[in-house]
């Protein structure tokens, strides 16, 4: 609106500015026009003004020459004029035109005529004399053949001076003489200076020839015809020129300049007549002059006086174009004001209208405004009904059941139901509509949280819950039910919507979560969590009761073999069957929990006595002991365990938990499958376990680790052919620390890298040590750790070591478990490539222990096989035992590889192992495992006896 204004508000104004411009430039117009007019008329009438003056000057000159030509026309018609008749003939010519200044005649004379004429001319007049004027002074006129003599002169008063002056001498005349007897007419001088006024005076002369009358013929030509005078007319000029202007009254004109030149241009010389001033510059430094002044052109003209050309110039002064053009201003003020009164006119008109279009645009914009708001209430309208058939539609494809019923208690009739609601329920609209809401829920099923809908219901409010609906079919499913009332315009609750989610997926989900969060997803039985929350509440309950409860730890003995031989699927799927078993051999109300690996903890709550729980402990055994098939092999776990009773071993779950784990590994201690009760002094074995943990990490660096070699022997010959490497903890306080004690600790800790790559440099240096001291060259075997042989520094630490050492590779051999080669197949091949590349020995430990394919096997670039020691052990007590031992000597054979048996200990195994073919041996038999220098010993001392 603000724009609108201002923009009306440009358009008066310009509009009232247009009316001003249009009104000045035709005002300018009318004035450069008008004063134009002015100027012409003014122009016309100063040349009119001008040609009056010309006129008047040249007439005037006319009428006095026509004087000289009366007098002259006396000579020429009487002859010979006495003095008296010449005066008494110009005496009235003067009185008329006293502007003349003489009328005269000039006699010729010729010289010989001088003294006669001077002396007849002395009787008339007694000084007569031709004279001429020499330097300023009347002197005798000097002598010459003819003498022009100044015989009359009237009026004589101011001109008797001439009486007899010889005009023959003045130069004054030039040839105005000889051009007048030439041509027989009036002919004037130019301006002289007229010696009447000594001078002060410019005049000229008119001369007009006298002819002698007898010998003048008419008919011949003025210069044929004998002359013996002329008349001449002086004129003061200026007196003339003024007394015939002033005569005319044509000198009143201030503003006007007269200049006369005897002559036929505006030469300075010959200025004959000035009259008036000079026009002052018609310019200012501002404006233009012809802004300022009206100048009229002057006027010129040349007339001829006595034949000779003369100039008049009428100069008209430039004039003020405010005083000459009175009639321009009033129309330049009037147009101006004009102009103004046209502009505010308009200004008044265009505001008016501007004032209505204003208004009416006021109204328009108004209308307008109306009309869009009008458009706009239809827009929302149409918008309104979009959005009400859009939600209706959204209702219509819903995804979730939607009930419209009427808010009338106590039947909340349904009213409406969506797609979604017979898909969910199996019910079509028209079985549902018209009944009651209650009805949809169904009877006779566990509603407890129905009672918060139904609430809502009757205090017609919000309401939610989660309850068990069931479909028309009879299946049940987890609802998630909203209801919300519906008021309609007036305010009044007409109606409910009640909104439906089948949450079953959801429920089952969290069910999924909850059991997942407590229970152990291989084997199904109560986890860590769980069990805690049972031990916990079993502990209070026992509290409560004042009974004893007790806490079983198991573990599965062996497990770690069939999980390392077999894999993880064929531990896993013991470890499934064995939970499942342990979980049945306890009574209902127990928990059994899994603590992960082979580890199992049980709540065995409320037992009275020892006779109960035994039974209980028994069963366990039992079930476990069982024969397990996985993978077509059979297998025979079984398991120990420790036993934690409230309140005797503890009053909290981690106590009792922790005594039943050290009871667990006292089990172990006794030879496992069996079961102990924790007793306080298992926690000195205990604390003795944790010391070792602790020194361990520092074994090392304080060099309380060394190797023990034990000798072996090749059948054939009985010699040492080589040892093997064992590694020992000299412990400060506990002694020697079997590697037994230690070696699955310090995998566990990770220690075993940096002991294993210890073991292989003392190892390879040791061996290189007593070849540099001349001892035989014997192949040092070194027993690698499953972490280790997978660690990525193997490689690094055996190049390490032999390059340290500078022993041959050949004489290092590195012993690998079947469990080791056998999980990851392939990648064992790649890493026995690269460490037989790089020259030394591999060989297989404890071979027969674990499972190993045959085909595997071919694949493994190997040296040696080591029959495990338990079958050595039993090759004179058991067949089966013998029969292994044969075959894997015929095995390896059949591969290409030594066969080493290991635990021999008796002449009897000795010569079994020799009578099958095997290759060497090792074993108390010859050796226990002993220091460096022992070993020396032994080698100095070796003879081996294979008898
Ligand atoms: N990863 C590493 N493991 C090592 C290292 N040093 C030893 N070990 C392993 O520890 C286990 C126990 O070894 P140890 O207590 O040294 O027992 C060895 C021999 O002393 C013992 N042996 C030898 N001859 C007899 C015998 O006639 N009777 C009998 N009862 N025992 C005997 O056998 C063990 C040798 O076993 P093996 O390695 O299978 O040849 C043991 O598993 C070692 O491997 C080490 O540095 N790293």
């Amino acid at each position: 609106m603000r724009n609108f204004l201002r923009q009306v508000r440009i358009s008066v104004s310009v509009s009232a500015l247009l009316a001003l411009l249009l009104g000045l430039a035709l005002t300018a117009l009318l004035f450069v026009s008008v004063r134009g007019v002015e100027s012409q008329a003014r122009a016309d009438q100063f040349k009119r003004e001008a040609t009056l003056r010309i006129n008047a000057v040249s007439g005037g000159l006319s009428d006095a020459i026509e004087q000289l030509m009366v007098v002259n026309q006396l000579f020429n018609t009487v002859g010979v004029v006495s003095r008296e008749q010449f005066h008494s003939f110009t005496a009235p010519l003067l009185a008329r035109y006293p502007e003349l200044q003489a009328l005269s005649f000039q006699r010729v004379v010729s010289d010989a005529e001088r003294p006669a004429y001077e002396a007849r001319q002395r009787r008339r007049v007694p000084d007569f004399a031709i004279t001429e004027f020499i330097s300023e002074r009347h002197e005798p006129a000097q002598k010459r053949p003819y003498y022009n003599v100044v015989e009359y002169i009237e009026p004589v008063a101011g001109n008797g001076i001439a009486l007899g002056l010889d005009t023959a001498a003045l130069t004054t005349y030039g040839d105005a003489r000889s051009r007048s007897r030439r041509n027989g007419r009036v002919t004037a001088t130019g301006l002289l200076s007229l010696v009447q006024y000594r001078g002060f005076h410019t005049g000229f002369l008119v001369l007009a020839p006298v002819y002698q009358r007898q010998a003048a013929p008419d008919s011949a030509s003025p210069g044929q015809r004998a002359v013996i005078g002329e008349t001449a007319a002086v004129f003061r000029v200026d007196h003339l020129i003024h007394t015939l202007l002033d005569n005319a009254r044509l000198l009143d004109q201030p503003r006007m300049s007269i200049n006369i030149y005897a002559a036929g241009a505006a030469q300075a010389a010959q200025l004959a007549f000035s009259n008036g001033k000079a026009p002052p510059p018609a310019s200012s430094a501002l404006l233009p002059g012809w802004l300022l002044y009206d100048h009229p052109a002057p006027v010129n003209a040349l007339f001829h006086v006595a034949q000779e050309p003369w100039f008049i110039e009428v100069t008209g002064e430039p004039r003020s174009i405010i005083a000459s053009h009175a009639g321009s201003w009033y129309a330049l003020l009037g147009g101006v004001f004009s102009s103004l009164l046209a502009a505010g006119y308009v200004y008044s008109l265009v505001s008016r209208r501007s004032t209505i279009e204003r208004v009416a645009s006021e109204r328009t914009a108004a209308l307008q405004f109306a009309n869009l708001r009008l458009t706009e209430d239809l827009a929302l309208r149409k918008r309104t009904e979009k959005a009400l058939r859009l939600r209706e539609k959204v209702i219509e494809v819903s995804a979730n059941a939607v009930i419209i019923c009427n808010a009338q208690a106590p039947e909340y009739a349904v009213e409406y139901v969506n797609p979604a609601f017979e898909k969910l329920t199996g019910f079509c609209a028209a079985e549902v509509i018209g009944k009651s809401l209650k009805s949809l829920q169904g009877d006779g099923h566990d509603q407890q949280n129905i009672d918060e809908i139904t609430a809502a219901l009757r205090e017609q409010r919000e309401g939610h819950a989660v309850v068990r609906s069931f479909r028309k079919d009879g299946s049940g499913y987890w609802n998630d039910l909203f209801i919300a009332p519906v008021r309609d315009d007036a305010g009044a609750i007409s109606h409910f919507v009640v909104a439906q989610y089948d949450i079953s997926a959801v429920m089952r989900f969290e069910a999924e979560l909850e059991y997942q969060a407590n229970h152990d997803v291989l084997t199904g039985l109560a986890n860590r969590h769980l069990l805690a929350e049972r031990l916990s509440s079993a502990i209070a309950q026992a509290q409560r009761a004042g009974t004893e409860l007790w806490v079983v730890f198991v573990d599965l003995d062996r497990f770690k073999f069939v999980n390392d031989t077999l894999g993880h699927e064929a531990g896993d799927a013991m470890l499934r069957v064995l939970g499942g078993r342990i979980k049945g051999a306890v009574d209902d109300g127990d928990t059994v929990s899994r603590m992960g690996g082979d580890e199992f903890v049980l709540v065995l709550p409320g037992r009275p006595g020892d006779g109960d729980g035994l039974r209980v402990l028994q069963r366990i055994m039992d079930a476990v002991a069982e024969p397990l098939r996985i993978q077509a092999h059979e297998f025979f776990v079984t398991c120990s365990m420790g036993v934690a009773v409230y309140p005797a071993d503890g009053d909290n779950a981690d106590t009792l938990t922790k005594h039943a784990d050290i009871a667990m590994y006292r089990a172990k201690e006794m030879g496992r499958n069996t079961y102990q009760f924790y007793c306080p002094e298992m926690n000195a074995r205990t604390l003795e376990r944790l010391q070792i943990e602790a020194d361990l990490r520092h074994a090392l660096e304080r060099n309380e680790l060394v190797l023990h070699y034990q000798p072996q022997i090749d059948v054939g010959s009985g010699a040492i052919v080589g040892m093997e490497a064992l590694l020992r903890w000299e412990h400060p306080v506990l002694g020697t620390v079997s590697p037994l004690r230690f070696i699955a600790l310090a995998e566990e800790m990770g220690l075993i890298i940096p002991i294993g790559a210890w073991v292989i440099r003392t190892a390879c240096l040791q061996n290189m040590a007593w070849q540099k001291a001349g001892m035989a060259q014997l192949r040092m075997a070194v027993n690698l750790s499953a972490r280790q042989f997978t660690g990525k520094d193997l490689l690094q630490s055996v190049g390490d070591a032999l390059e340290e050492s500078g022993l041959e590779a050949r004489f290092l051999e590195l012993e690998l478990t079947e469990s080791m080669v056998m999980s990851d197949v392939e990648n064992t091949i790649t890493i026995l490539r690269m460490l037989k590349q790089l020259g030394v020995h591999l060989a297989i430990d404890d071979f027969g222990t674990g499972y190993s394919s045959l085909s595997y096997l071919s694949r493994f670039p190997l040296d040696v096989l080591k029959i495990d020691q338990s079958f050595v052990r039993d090759i004179a007590v058991g067949a089966d035992a013998a029969a292994i031992v044969v075959s894997i000597i015929s095995l390896a054979h059949s591969l290409r590889l030594k066969v080493i048996a290991e635990g021999v200990e008796t002449a009897a195994q000795l010569a079994f192992l020799r009578e099958h073919g095997c290759d060497e041996v090792q074993g108390y038999f010859f050796s226990r495992p002993v220091g460096a220098l022992e070993f020396e010993s032994l080698m100095a001392h070796a003879t081996c006896t294979m008898d």
